[in-house]
């Protein structure tokens, strides 16, 4: 489904954080939204869920975003998951959630393909407190790809990983993606990431920021991040990066 956002405003406290945001995602596509800390990026997944009052226009094609007639998955960067439930409680609970009532034989089995192909399987009857960082990720990406979103919403999701972990929750989250694309916003404060992930580019400041392309946008996902280093537009994107960030 193809998001459209157009002249987001949302204050927190008496401070306007989103101010008059516009900005497009096509059908499938994955926008990594860039900023530091404080700039926005999780007021923009609060208000596109509704947690917070916004003003504006944001539609999913031409429905107005509402969480009660849309699939809107967020993977939050400490993964929310519920340490009373276990790993595949977890997975299978927006469902649940969603269906009012026990899965059917479809969902137990797209739950179980979802946690098969992120290597969580034999975790199913564990809890997430006796789980490593990167398992907790990965069941918080099955949870999120198994309920087959409308809108895909990663806050933060991989900065708490370290790097060995991150570059295979990275190829993890990349096969589970292409096997279910789904329009996404990559939220993140990392431009290697957002280079590596996304199909192009908004860079938040004060609460504005115009979508641009990545310049890696035609390296296949899979190379793309080792690629990175070697284009001439990425180390101009990352000087206006840090100028922007410094303001
Ligand atoms: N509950 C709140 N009440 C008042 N102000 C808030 C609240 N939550 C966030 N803010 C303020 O709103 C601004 C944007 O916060 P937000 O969490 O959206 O930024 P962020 O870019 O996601 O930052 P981070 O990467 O640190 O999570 C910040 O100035 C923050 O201090």
């Amino acid at each position: 489904m193809k998001l459209t956002v157009a002249g987001l405003t949302a204050v927190r406290g008496d401070q306007p954080v989103l101010a008059d945001l516009s900005f497009a995602v096509p059908d499938r596509g994955i926008l990594a939204v860039l900023g530091p800390s404080g700039t926005g990026k999780t007021t923009l997944i609060d208000a596109l869920t509704r947690q917070l009052p916004s003003t504006g226009d944001c539609r999913l094609d031409d429905a107005p975003i509402d969480p009660r007639h849309q699939h809107l998955a967020v993977v939050p960067q400490d993964y929310g998951l519920l340490p009373w439930r276990t790993v595949a409680q977890n997975v299978a609970l927006p469902l649940k959630v969603s269906q009012h009532h026990r899965l059917d034989a479809a969902q137990h089995q797209a739950v179980a393909q979802v946690m098969a192909a992120l290597g969580i399987a034999e975790l199913a009857k564990r809890y997430p407190n006796r789980l490593s960082g990167g398992q907790q990720q990965r069941v918080a990406l099955a949870r999120a790809f198994a309920q087959a979103p409308d809108l895909l919403m990663l806050d933060e999701a991989f900065s708490a990983l370290d790097p060995v972990v991150k570059a295979r929750a990275y190829q993890l989250f990349i096969s589970q993606w292409q096997a279910r694309p789904v329009t996404t916003l990559l939220i993140t404060h990392d431009l290697e990431e957002a280079l590596a992930l996304g199909d192009a580019l908004l860079i938040l400041h004060h609460g504005q920021g115009q979508v641009q392309a990545n310049p890696l946008a035609k390296v296949p996902l899979t190379t793309r991040r080792e690629d990175a280093r070697y284009y001439p537009a990425v180390a101009a994107l990352r000087q206006e990066v840090e100028a922007s960030w410094q303001e």
